[in-house]
């Protein structure tokens, strides 16, 4: 165990756990020290020291700690529910945001390069959701500019094809988003700020890639409207076709990386249609309800089951000819040592790690990848 040093940089979070076997939540006070990324749980209501300060299982930085992510520490998934002391409030509150973003449908070939660019400048993303705008919910997202000359043009572009949500999360996320994609018209984002998202990937005055909330209002009406206030109000669906389609699962470390960009980059690059696109805080009965055939099978079953758990996952539906052989083609050998060695270009032999942290999933059998996806886009969606 690390000596608490004096001084040392600490913050303090108030977590809540759902206990399956005892059907209640449980509420532990976790301590997370960024120095050497160790971490302590205290149990709130037998007021003792639970898990004594210890490595922090997994990749995390303090860009990880915010009010509704979900942190595993020895296969629990604890949610920080508030802050658990004045300074780590102060540290977090006033600066510590969040916004809503959308990937246009003119970007839709650079979903991958976006999500890259997100995280290599301090965004996580907490939430997000492919959809698909019609006549009338683009009529209530962009309400503010009907009767506008160019609202006509704005309709028929933003309802054109599929537009990626996210809940992005940073210090001064609303401003810094904003700052980061640039003007509104790429023309002039291309000469004001070049390096910018719109200047990269934008077209024109109407199709410039990619929005971003421009107030804490628009910020919270934006992300209530994509992902829905509460769990039986969920205002933009699923884009899942559910036929001729395969599943992959961006698998937790790749994700906590901020490698989920260039891998759906490889995809979209090796011409896969990404239908749907969701991200998923998986719970252990749901993964062990989806890998329930894997039980007996896979001798790294029960690590596979608690890296799902560990973070957020970004599940995909992707289609194509014959699109089960083809995509397992492209993820290559589960084995990871095996893929660098035989299948060198393959996504496993890229991102992969060991057996288990193997960068993705993917359906195995023609005959699964419907019901796959039906299990995530389909059944999933009635219980979130
Ligand atoms: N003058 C215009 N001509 C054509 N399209 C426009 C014009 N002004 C805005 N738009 C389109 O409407 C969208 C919303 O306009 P708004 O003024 O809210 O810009 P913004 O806040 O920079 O963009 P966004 O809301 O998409 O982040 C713009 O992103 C653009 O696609």
């Amino acid at each position: 165990m690390a000596a608490l040093i004096v001084g040392e940089e600490r913050y303090v979070f108030e977590t809540q756990w759902y206990d399956q076997q005892a059907e209640l939540n449980r509420y532990y006070r976790i301590t997370f020290f960024p120095g050497d990324s160790t971490i302590e749980m205290y149990d709130n209501k037998n007021q003792r020291v639970f898990l004594k300060r210890c490595p922090y299982q997994g990749v995390a930085t303090i860009e990880d700690f915010y009010i509704g992510a979900v942190v595993c520490v020895y296969s629990r998934q604890l949610k920080i529910i508030d802050y658990g002391d004045v300074a780590t409030r102060k540290r977090f509150e006033v600066d510590r945001q969040r916004t809503f973003a959308m990937i246009k449908p003119d970007a839709y070939r650079n979903i991958g390069k976006i999500i890259d660019a997100i995280y290599a400048n301090g965004f996580r993303i907490s939430k997000l959701k492919m959809s698909k705008f019609n006549a009338d919910s683009s009529n209530d997202f962009y309400g503010e500019h009907k009767g506008k000359p160019f609202f006509p043009t704005l309709q028929s572009f933003i309802t054109s094809d599929v537009v990626v949500g996210m809940e992005l999360v940073a210090d001064n996320a609303i401003d810094k988003w904003r700052q980061f994609i640039g003007p509104t018209n790429t023309q002039k984002a291309k000469q004001d700020a070049p390096g910018s998202i719109r200047a990269l990937f934008g077209t024109d005055g109407t199709q410039n890639a990619v929005h971003g909330s421009d107030s804490c209002i628009s910020m919270k009406r934006e992300t209530g409207y994509w992902f829905g206030g509460d769990a039986k109000a969920r205002a933009m669906k699923t884009t899942a076709q559910l036929n001729n389609c395969t599943l992959c699962i961006i698998k937790p470390h790749i994700v906590q990386a901020g490698q989920a960009g260039q891998i759906i980059d490889m995809i979209l690059g090796e011409g896969f249609e990404i239908s749907a696109m969701e991200m998923f805080y998986l719970t252990k009965a749901t993964i062990e309800e989806f890998y329930d055939v894997y039980k007996t099978v896979f001798p790294e079953y029960i690590p596979q089951i608690d890296h799902f758990i560990s973070g957020p996952s970004i599940v995909l539906e992707v289609r194509q000819q014959n699109v089960v052989k083809t995509f397992r083609d492209m993820v290559g050998p589960s084995d990871p040592e095996i893929a660098k060695y035989l299948r060198p270009h393959t996504i496993r032999a890229k991102f992969g790690q060991d057996r288990v942290r193997n960068a993705v999933h993917c359906t195995d059998l023609p005959e699964d990848g419907t019901i796959e996806c039906e299990y995530f886009f389909n059944i999933l969606q009635q219980y979130q």
